[in-house]
């Protein structure tokens, strides 16, 4: 199952060549005050991962005796990352918001953080559900950005549902100098390391019941 709603997300997942079904759950979107960037995305992660689960236990029919796994996934891009003053820029809530991260983002180098959490949920024993997460780390540079630039981004429609009003599949890749880390990651799910922790919590469950 991926607990998402995001077609990004849908469109990474089929790439791992596994067959899943949507599930949408809502999870609020509010980090706690002085909360790190880093154990932000991951609680989302796995609180998607887990209230995902939960939706699929209600919605499953009462004779499903199998077990699922339940994907979640969280990004965000942080300027300043694990540093004092660092800042988290989410989905840009207006154009003054979004004129604001582009300023922080122009000519510089930022951090984009993407969590995956799973779930490996059993229908008849919701005790025994067990999450495992990861959480990758890519640094992405950007050109100097002209307000002209800016506006015409905005303009294109792209910016305003994705984290930190950018997407580097599409026009924003235009503005990308560099890139260290994972390219999937940035747009939404890292595939080399979804691949590895879903095999690791099949794993766990495989040696959970020997
Ligand atoms: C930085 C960046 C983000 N994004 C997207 C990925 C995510 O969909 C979105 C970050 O917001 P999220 O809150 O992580 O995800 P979402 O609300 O879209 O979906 P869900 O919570 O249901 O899983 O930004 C890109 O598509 N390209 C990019 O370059």
């Amino acid at each position: 199952m991926l607990a998402s709603g995001s077609p990004r997300r849908a469109e990474l997942l089929q790439l791992l060549g596994r067959p899943f079904q949507v599930v949408l759950p809502q999870v609020p979107e509010q980090r706690a005050l002085g909360e790190s960037a880093a154990a932000y995305v991951q609680r989302l992660a796995i609180s998607k991962a887990e209230a995902g689960a939960a939706l699929w236990r209600t919605k499953a029919t009462a004779n499903t005796t199998t077990n699922s796994l339940v994907l979640g996934s969280d990004t965000v891009v942080v300027v300043g990352y694990a540093q004092a003053h660092e800042q988290v820029l989410e989905k840009p809530r207006d154009f003054a918001d979004f004129q604001r991260m582009m300023q922080l983002l122009s000519g510089t180098t930022h951090t984009v953080l993407t969590a995956v959490g799973v779930t490996q949920s059993a229908q008849l024993e919701p005790t025994t559900d067990v999450t495992m997460a990861t959480m990758v780390a890519t640094e992405v540079s950007f050109k100097p950005l002209s307000e002209g630039e800016i506006a015409a981004y905005w303009a294109s429609g792209e910016p305003q549902d994705k984290a930190g009003g950018y997407g580097i599949q599409g026009l924003a890749g235009r503005f990308v100098t560099h890139l260290q880390g994972s390219y999937f990651a940035v747009v939404g799910l890292p595939l080399y390391e979804t691949a590895e922790l879903l095999t690791r919590v099949e794993t766990q469950q495989a040696g959970g019941q020997q």
